[in-house]
């Protein structure tokens, strides 16, 4: 992102000059206030919505008529979206079938996206006989089903319970080594994004822009020891402390 800036039709200046490299292989997580443009700036990234004024640039990918790299990009919401009348395996399909690749052609790859989520055996169920957790995944599923580059998560799991909501960041995690993908994930949490990201990219509000860029490289391996570990304790301090100085920084 080069200078973005977003005013929307109201006047409201969602982003001001923000700039933001991003590095393949990256888990980035955007953390700041509530509204200080972390969504916006994630649909501008995806190309759901304009910059006023800047430009998103993308070095490493053939871009497409739309400036948007060629079927590189997956966006799971907050809410998982899902079609209720269609069933799990429709739903994973949807992306390939609008690429014009058939049900039966597509099997392999919607089965080995419903695999890495650990759904296989739910592929013929209904979104209405899963739990929340359950249609999150589908939704991942989803997303990566035509194998992007980078995948953009706007508090994806917001609206889960807390150990549910662990489970997923595993899974995210999982996935993100299997595929190589590079990951922007927006979220509220400082627990979360010092648990998943190896970049933390902390943004002011009024107007949106980065406030600070926290790079957490160490330990590569995340799990349940991690958790509990004083190096997480540690980076969690750090990027609690950073989020108020950007809360502070908004408001003088
Ligand atoms: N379509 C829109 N029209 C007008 N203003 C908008 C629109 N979408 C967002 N905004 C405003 O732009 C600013 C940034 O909103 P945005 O949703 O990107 O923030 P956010 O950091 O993702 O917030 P939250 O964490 O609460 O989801 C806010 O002031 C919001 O009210």
């Amino acid at each position: 992102m080069q200078n973005v800036t977003k005013v929307f039709s109201n006047g409201t200046l969602a982003l001001k000059d923000m700039s933001l490299d991003v590095r393949p292989g990256e888990f980035i997580s955007l953390l700041g206030p509530s509204g200080c443009g972390k969504s916006t700036a994630l649909r501008i990234i995806a190309g759901l919505g304009d910059a006023s004024s800047g430009s998103i640039d993308w070095p490493s990918s053939k871009i497409n008529a739309k400036g948007l790299p060629e079927g590189d990009v997956g966006f799971v919401f907050q809410e998982p979206t899902l079609m209720p009348w269609s069933t799990v395996f429709g739903n994973v399909h949807l992306p390939l079938k609008l690429r014009g690749v058939s049900k039966s052609a597509a099997r392999q790859k919607v089965m080995e996206g419903l695999e890495s989520v650990g759904l296989a055996d739910f592929a013929d169920a209904y979104p209405r006989e899963l739990s929340g957790g359950m249609k999150m995944r589908v939704s991942i599923a989803r997303a990566i089903v035509t194998r992007p580059k980078l995948l953009l998560m706007d508090e994806p799991f917001a609206a889960l319970d807390e150990i549910t909501r662990q489970k997923l960041n595993d899974d995210v995690l999982k996935l993100w080594e299997q595929f190589g993908v590079t990951v922007i994930f927006v979220t509220h949490s400082v627990y979360e994004s010092a648990y998943l990201s190896n970049r933390i990219v902390v943004m002011r509000a009024r107007p949106g822009q980065v406030y600070a860029d926290l790079e957490v490289v160490q330990p590569r391996v995340r799990d349940g020891a991690y958790r509990t570990s004083e190096s997480y304790r540690a980076i969690c301090q750090t990027v609690s402390d950073t989020l108020q100085g950007a809360i502070h920084s908004a408001e003088s």
